[in-house]
């Protein structure tokens, strides 16, 4: 019998110089799941986003996407994931569209042209098609990302903080573009310091700290304030 998860993530551990990051990080998911990853600053959830998302390397353990391993010549899965971060990726003296095409034809992405058409209409961001990016304000660069992220339609999707600097109409886009995925069967890891988001949006969670998992949630058997309480009671507070 194969592996049927999306993402297997088997005793990981990073280390950056002398000084240890993750240590023995273990779950998986299903094409399907979403997974909401909370936890204090300097937890190691960025790096643990970075590890997954295959620009930084592991110094043990294994990380399989789609029943593939990752090494370090796993180049041709990053067609498979796409990444909204703090780092938009986006090119300043492009326009919006020329942004778009480029990663498209990167990611061979196929009738191109609907799909650029299909998310600029989706992130809300037709009025500025043709303009160049470095006139964008935060929020439309953030927008611009979210649509660079998604027009490969990713297996994976791997969100760090995705709602920090979005106005209220964007974080319903986002919120909108996740489900949409989500009913398209991709698989999403999400951080986020936004408990309520985190909860809503997810299948299950899980609470970093020092590098280390320190609990796993199924996120329908938790309120908000359930979860706060449990965070508090995880942290030693
Ligand atoms: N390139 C690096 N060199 C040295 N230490 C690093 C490097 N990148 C991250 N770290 C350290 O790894 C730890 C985890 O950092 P990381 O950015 O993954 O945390 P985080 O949970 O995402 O935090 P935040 O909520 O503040 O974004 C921190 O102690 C940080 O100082």
């Amino acid at each position: 019998m194969g592996n049927q998860s999306l993402l297997s993530v088997k005793d990981l551990s990073k280390d950056i110089g002398k000084k240890n990051i993750l240590n023995n990080i273990s779950f998986s998911l299903e094409a399907g799941e979403v997974l909401s990853v909370f936890g204090p600053n300097g937890a190691g959830k960025t790096t643990l986003l970075k590890l997954l998302s295959t620009v930084t390397n592991l110094t043990s353990g294994e990380l399989e996407i789609a029943n593939e391993k990752v090494t370090e010549e796993a180049i041709s899965l990053r067609k498979d994931i796409g990444v909204i971060s703090h780092n938009t990726f986006l090119y300043d003296d492009l326009t919006a569209y020329e942004n778009l095409k480029f990663y498209g034809e990167m990611y061979e992405v196929p009738d191109l042209e609907d799909c650029i058409f299909n998310v600029i209409d989706k992130v809300g961001l037709n009025f500025c098609f043709h303009d160049l990016v470095r006139t964008f304000s935060r929020g439309m660069k953030q927008r611009l990302s979210i649509a660079r992220a998604i027009l490969h339609l990713p297996d994976l999707l791997l969100l760090d903080e995705p709602y920090t600097g979005l106005d209220q109409h964007a974080i319903e886009m986002l919120n909108t573009v996740i489900n949409d995925l989500n009913t398209k069967q991709r698989t999403i890891v999400m951080i986020t310091h936004n408990f309520q988001q985190g909860l809503n949006l997810s299948d299950s969670f899980l609470i970093l700290v020092n590098g280390q998992i320190k609990f796993e949630g199924v996120s329908a058997e938790f309120t908000l304030s359930e979860l706060q309480k449990k965070y508090k009671e995880v942290l030693g507070e």
